[in-house]
């Protein structure tokens, strides 16, 4: 099973941010990843907008074509967005407002009416909706009964320890991604993932439906070009 590929772009409106113009254009290059091969765009607009805008998440609606995932803390806000703009796929991050980046899983357990209620509403309105999670088995039992449609694996920790030489890190993904599956709930996974440790990552984990990749794939891109590198990885992902 082909694995999906989700660009995550927030990187590129992070160095356009830096100047305080429009370039390099975030529009142009969710255009440029898809005609690469990209399955998928997507974005992490955060409260304080730090690289992607809410307005970029508007504009992008009329030339995403592929799949449109837009990420994030269901704050009244981003709810409000997405529902107008209807995405192909929202997904439910707990970031906290000061985070550098996403550090953490949901509390499925502890959240469960929360994440149901706000599920429930985005399934109403026709987008797929995905939980943000720890690999841990409980959690994903927590996302079933949110009625989640997806989870997305969280693969910092897999990718720190990756580096380190701990495959084993590998095993609660694989494990995660099983029980998943048992329970009919879809895999995504990001975080960290990139050219060194996605090849690894996708022959061990079953079911992987789509990984989502930002970081590294926009700083690898400055060494091989764009272009390359998304087809680098989609070669990776067959
Ligand atoms: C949920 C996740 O892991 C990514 O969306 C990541 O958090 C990207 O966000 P930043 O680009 O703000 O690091
Ligand atoms: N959901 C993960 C994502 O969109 C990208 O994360 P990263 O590759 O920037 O760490």
């Amino acid at each position: 099973m082909m694995t999906k590929l989700s660009v995550n772009i927030n990187k590129i409106a992070t160095l356009r941010n830096a100047r305080g113009g429009d370039y390099p254009n975030v529009v142009q290059v969710a255009k440029d990843v898809q005609a690469f091969g990209a399955h998928g765009v997507t974005i992490h607009p955060r409260p304080d907008e730090r690289h992607i805008r809410y307005q970029d998440a508007y504009d992008l609606k009329s030339v995403v074509t592929t799949e449109y995932n837009i990420e994030g803390n269901p704050i009244k806000k981003f709810v409000d967005m997405v529902l107008a703009i209807k995405p192909t796929q929202v997904t439910l991050v707990p970031d906290s407002v000061d985070a550098i980046t996403s550090n953490a899983g949901w509390d499925t357990i502890k959240h469960k009416d929360f994440l149901a209620e706000v599920i429930s509403e985005f399934k109403r309105n026709n987008i797929r909706t995905s939980i943000f999670v720890d690999p841990i088995l409980n959690q994903i039992d927590g996302a079933k009964k949110t009625g989640a449609d997806r989870i997305e694996l969280y693969t910092e920790e897999f990718a720190k320890q990756y580096t380190l030489g701990n495959i084993k890190a590998i095993t609660s993904y694989a494990a995660c991604a099983k029980k998943a599956n048992e329970l009919g709930i879809g895999v995504n996974a990001g975080h960290d993932l990139s050219l060194d440790n996605i090849k690894f990552f996708k022959q061990n984990v079953p079911h992987l439906a789509e990984v989502s990749i930002g970081h590294a794939l926009i700083a690898e891109a400055i060494y091989k070009g764009l272009k390359p590198t998304v087809e680098e990885y989609l070669k990776l992902l067959k």
